[in-house]
């Protein structure tokens, strides 16, 4: 098995942890909810600008090309992450639409980053755009993602 995720490591400095069960609750169980998991690991952070950023670690029981991400993986990842994005700009939401374009394969047993930026406030709908990456130049995915606030 190859090494576990050093999410410390790939911290940015101006990140600061985000407790999403706090926010929530914790019926994130799926993507999220459990970080000794053997598909996903992930941690969540507020970025220099506020917003929500993830580190997502994708095991290798993602698997869907030989050695790499499913993309219903990582349609689930961008799910909850640009999902929680929107309810921790204070928008209580849940996704009416998802969008993803698959622009790289992404390598098991790798961490990814995912960024997120609420793009519009219209009403009862919430924009929210995301990328999946490798926290450098590597575009995994990107996505919009339209969320309608339930209260
Ligand atoms: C709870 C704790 C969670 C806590 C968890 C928080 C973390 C979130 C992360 C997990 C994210 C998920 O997986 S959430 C689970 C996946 N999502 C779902 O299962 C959602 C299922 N769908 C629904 O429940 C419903 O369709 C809603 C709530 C999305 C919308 O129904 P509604 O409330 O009757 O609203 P409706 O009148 O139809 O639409 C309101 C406006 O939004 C637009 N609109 C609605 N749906 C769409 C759509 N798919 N695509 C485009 N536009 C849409 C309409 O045109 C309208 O625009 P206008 O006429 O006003 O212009």
């Amino acid at each position: 098995m190859a090494p576990l995720p050093d999410f410390e490591a790939l911290r940015k400095t101006d990140w600061t942890p985000f407790d999403a069960p706090s926010l929530v609750g914790k019926s994130l169980r799926f993507v999220s909810g459990d970080p000794q998991g053997k598909r996903f690991r992930l941690r969540y952070f507020r970025d220099g600008k506020n917003d929500l950023v993830a580190l997502a670690w994708f095991g290798e029981e993602t698997e869907g090309p030989p050695g790499h991400a499913h993309g219903g993986s990582m349609a689930a990842v961008l799910d909850e992450v640009l999902g929680l994005a929107a309810w921790a700009a204070g928008h209580p939401i849940v996704v009416g639409n998802l969008n993803i374009h698959f622009r790289k394969l992404l390598p098991l047993e790798s961490v990814a980053q995912v960024d997120t930026e609420v793009v519009s406030v219209k009403g009862r709908k919430v924009l929210v755009r995301g990328r999946l990456t490798d926290g450098k130049e590597g575009l995994y995915a990107e996505a919009d993602c339209l969320c309608i606030r339930i209260l």
